[in-house]
This record gives structure tokens, C-alpha cells and sequence, in this order.
């Protein structure tokens, strides 16, 4: 007997509202009223000006075949802003969060970071910190993290389990340090490589997740071996190109270390050149106190630089001269770098990056002081398309275009308890308020509206988050 099935159609769903990026530095690109659809993950149309988002499909033939989603959040102060990209924090460092006192970083490492770090070879204590660490920052918006995890490959895997598990796209490093290293916190070199190895071997066949991969983590050149630099990037290089991430020119003391090191290398900078660590998809934490010579090694590489502005401040390390760096065209995303830096927020990092970048500018005197201050519509940048590029994922995620990933947080400036308060004749865009009281008083736009977002919001008002278009937050 032969018995037919109803053909299953395929879903897709529509995202319905508006919704606002940054494909360029410093611009804002505001799409009201616009349908978004999204299959398997991806983005599929983008349809602006839509009165009714149920009718979009009649618009592309195939959506006959579709079975249609709307999600509509077509309302006053909700808007999609993409997904937060972490370039870099160390997930193992999370208890330690506001931990730091008066050290600075060499001090630090001993005293709060290894001790921490060892702590979670014990997989019970490790699995209660990285469910803690993942989920907190997917809700402060944070879609993409590259993470540190510590030398041990069991305590790397369980990391990679949980995003996977939480649905969280990520870059899975395991720390490498084969010297200089405390006694009860290292590996030799052949065991760094070996597990390593394993934790590659352990994403590539059995979690198989497309959205976790690996990331090749020499923690940064004192903790090093010349041999382990070098075997670190022919894995790189043998696996087909992986991601690499690693620490450079944090803090002076650790600059003049290296240098007594590595006495042979022109330059901190130059020490991963040397050894086959800097390439697209190198990702260097800080570059606080870079030479000229050393930025033009980064730029040629066409490496990418993590701004640390609350690690760099907590730990008194410097500021990174943001401006100088995209003015040279040199890739910059932000990190938290937890725990050296207090906060899981992304958003809070790019206020923190606009902070730093003015007390820069009070510094210099003459023509260049404006130019070297970020504005808001940077500092979102820099959160989200300057991160994916500095990971070399932009063809991937970080803005709302056709053949993107669906990654994004939904902002709601009125949510339940939000510390944003917006008064009626801020957001009625079309001042449908009559009263002659209101249209004495400026006429509202959103770029007003995504400021008070970024200097007062936080997780309060990231209502929903979807990696890869689902739903992975919501507190709705
Ligand atoms: O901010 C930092 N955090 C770390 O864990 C680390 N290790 C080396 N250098 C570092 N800098
Ligand atoms: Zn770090």
C-alpha cells in the first residue's frame, strides 16, 4: 500500500519593525517599517517600506512554498540593533569580574588570574562558571565571543559544549603557556600542542556546530616558548588558516620583559611575525603602547586589534589610540577582556571606548584634538561591524543584509524597569503630539534616541537576542 505524506514546507520567518546598523564608520542606517525574512538562520530578503509583513511574500514567487512567521515589533522605542561582537574575554576569569584592587597587569596575572584560571580544571566549577559567563553575556547582547578558556583541553571542550548548548557563536581557545608560568599552572610544550590538538579534533568531529570554531591561543609571548610560537602557527597554517588571538604591547613592564625575551626581535610586535603569528585572522588584545613601525606590521599583516578600554583602565595599563589606528586602516573591534575589565557589556565597553577616547583628546593640544575623539555611531561600529572584521566574519555577520547570519538583539528603550527614561515628545517621531508646549521643544530623531540607548542602557533593555535566528534570550 502506498501511503502519501503531506510535504513538510520549509519555515521562514519575518522579523517586522525597525531595524538599524552601521555599515559605514560613524553612520547610522535606520530602516523603519521594514520586513526582515530569515531561513535557516540566514537572511533571505529585506523588504523596506512594508505596510503588512504577511503580505510581503507575495512579492518573491517562492514564498508560496514557505510556511510564514511574523514577528512583529513594529512599536515606538523598540528597534533590531545586530548582535554584540566580544573580540576578546576570558571566560575562565568570570568569578573574578571587579577583582583586580590596585594591580597592574604582571601582578594581576599572579595574584587574581592564574590561581582563578587552575581553579577550573575541576569541571564542576568550570561548568558552573561558563554557564554563568555565556548566558550573561548573551543577555547584555553579545552574540559572538572569542574566548579564552585556560590550558586545560577538558575545561576547553565543556566551554565549547555550553555555547554550543546556549547557542552562542564562538571562537574556542584553549590557553597555551609553556613558560614563565606559575608551577602549578603550566604545560610543556608537546602537551600544549597535544591538546590543542584535541580540543580542534574534538569541535571539527564530535560537536560539529558550525558556529563554534577554534582559535589558536598562545596567551602572549613571555608565557611562550620560540618553539611553541612556532608550532602554534604551522597548526594554524596545517588546518587550513585558523583564528589566532593572542595579547600584545598591554603594559610597559610587559613590553620591557619582552624585549629582555626575545632580545633578537625588533619588537613585541615583531615577536609574532617572527614565529608565523600575525595574519587576517590574528586578533591582538590591547595595542596600547604600539610604535609606528609595529602598527605597520599589523596593518600589512591585515591582523585586527581588540580595544580594551575598561581592562586598559582598570589595570591602568594606557589607552589605545583608537583614531590613530582606522585612520591607518587598521582593523579595531571591542572587548571586554573579563576579568581584567569589570564588565560583561559590550555596551558598556564602547561607552568606556568613548570615554577613553576623550581623555586622549585632553591630552593633545592643537588641530588633532576633535579629530581624535570616537563618536557614538563609532563606538556602536566598533561593537559590532569593526569586531566582525577584526574576526574576519563581516561577510558573515554584524549587519542586517541578504546572505547575512540573523544575529540580533531587540532594544526596547520602555522596557520594565529600563534606567532610560524617554519623555513623549522625544520618540513621537511625527509629533503627532498636538500640544503647542510639545512642538516648542525639539523635534526628536533617533540618533538622539540610540544616544541615551548607549550612554544609560543596559541589559534592561535588551528584551530578546537570536544567533543564527533563534531565539536565545528573552525576558519578555
Ligand atoms: O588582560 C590580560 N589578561 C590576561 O589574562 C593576560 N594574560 C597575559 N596578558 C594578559 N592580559
Ligand atoms: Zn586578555
Amino acid at each position: 500500500m502506498v501511503t502519501f505524506q503531506e510535504e513538510k514546507k520549509p519555515k521562514c520567518v519575518v522579523f517586522y519593525g525597525t531595524f538599524i546598523d552601521t555599515p559605514v564608520l560613524g553612520e547610522y542606517r535606520i530602516r523603519e517599517n521594514t520586513a526582515i525574512g530569515v531561513q535557516d538562520g540566514m537572511i533571505l530578503f529585506i523588504e523596506e517600506e512594508c505596510v503588512d509583513p504577511l503580505n510581503v511574500r507575495s512579492l518573491y514567487e517562492p514564498w508560496e512554498d514557505f510556511e510564514i512567521d511574523v514577528i512583529d515589533f513594529n512599536t515606538d522605542l523598540k528597534f533590531f540593533f545586530p548582535g554584540f561582537i566580544d573580540t576578546h574575554v576570558h571566560c575562565s576569569q568570570y568569578p573574578n569580574v571587579g577583582l583586580f584592587g590596585n594591580s597592574t597587569l604582571l601582578e594581576w596575572l599572579e595574584k587574581y588570574t592564574f590561581p582563578m584560571e587552575a581553579r577550573l580544571d575541576d569541571l564542576k566549577i568550570a561548568l558552573k562558571v561558563y554557564s554563568k559567563v555565556i548566558q550573561r553575556s548573551i543577555a547584555n547582547g553579545t552574540t559572538m565571543a572569542s574566548y579564552y578558556t585556560t590550558i586545560s583541553p577538558s575545561s576547553t571542550k565543556l566551554m565549547a559544549t555550553l555555547c554550543s548548548q546556549f547557542g552562542q557563536r564562538a571562537l574556542i581557545g584553549k590557553v597555551c603557556m609553556d613558560s614563565h608560568s606559575p608551577d602549578y599552572y603550566t604545560e610543556t610544550t608537546t602537551q600544549s600542542i597535544a591538546s590543542t590538538r584535541e580540543v580542534i579534533d574534538f569541535l571539527e568531529e564530535e560537536l560539529l556546530d558550525k558556529k563554534i570554531r577554534p582559535v589558536i591561543t598562545p596567551r602572549f609571548a613571555p608565557s611562550c616558548s620560540r618553539k611553541l610560537l612556532k608550532n602554534l602557527s604551522q597548526l594554524a597554517n596545517e588546518k587550513g588558516g585558523l583564528h589566532i588571538q593572542t595579547h600584545l604591547s598591554e603594559n610597559e613592564n610587559e613590553i620591557k620583559w619582552v624585549k629582555t625575551l626575545f632580545p633578537e626581535c625588533e619588537s613585541y610586535t615583531a615577536v609574532y611575525g617572527e614565529y608565523g603569528l600575525l595574519t587576517d585572522k590574528t586578533v591582538l588584545a590591547h595595542c596600547v603602547h604600539l610604535s609606528d613601525q609595529e602598527a605597520n606590521m599589523i596593518k600589512d599583516t591585515k591582523a585586527g586589534v581588540s580595544h580594551c578600554p575598561i581592562s586598559n583602565s582598570c589595570l591602568s595599563s594606557g589607552e589605545c589610540r583608537v583614531r590613530w589606528l582606522l585612520d591607518q586602516n587598521i582593523k579595531v573591534g571591542l572587548g571586554t577582556d573579563i576579568s581584567a575589565g569589570f564588565s560583561p557589556s559590550i555596551l558598556n565597553t564602547s561607552r568606556s571606548a568613548h570615554l577613553v577616547s576623550r581623555h586622549l583628546a585632553m591630552k593633545i593640544k592643537g588641530s588633532n584634538k576633535e579629530h581624535v575623539k570616537l563618536s557614538v555611531p563609532e563606538c556602536l561600529y566598533l561593537a559590532t561591524v569593526g569586531g566582525a572584521r577584526v574576526l574576519s566574519m563581516d561577510s558573515e555577520i554584524s549587519l542586517f543584509e541578504v546572505g547575512k547570519q540573523f544575529d540580533s538583539q531587540l532594544i526596547d528603550l520602555n522596557s520594565p524597569n529600563s534606567p532610560i527614561d524617554v519623555f513623549d515628545w522625544q520618540y513621537q517621531m511625527n509629533n503627532q503630539a498636538e500640544d503647542t508646549l510639545y512642538k516648542k521643544l525639539p523635534q526628536p530623531h533617533y540618533p538622539d534616541l540610540l544616544a541615551k540607548w548607549f550612554f544609560n542602557g543596559d541589559d534592561r533593555n535588551t528584551v530578546q537576542v537570536w544567533i543564527a535566528g533563534k531565539l536565545v534570550h528573552s525576558i519578555m
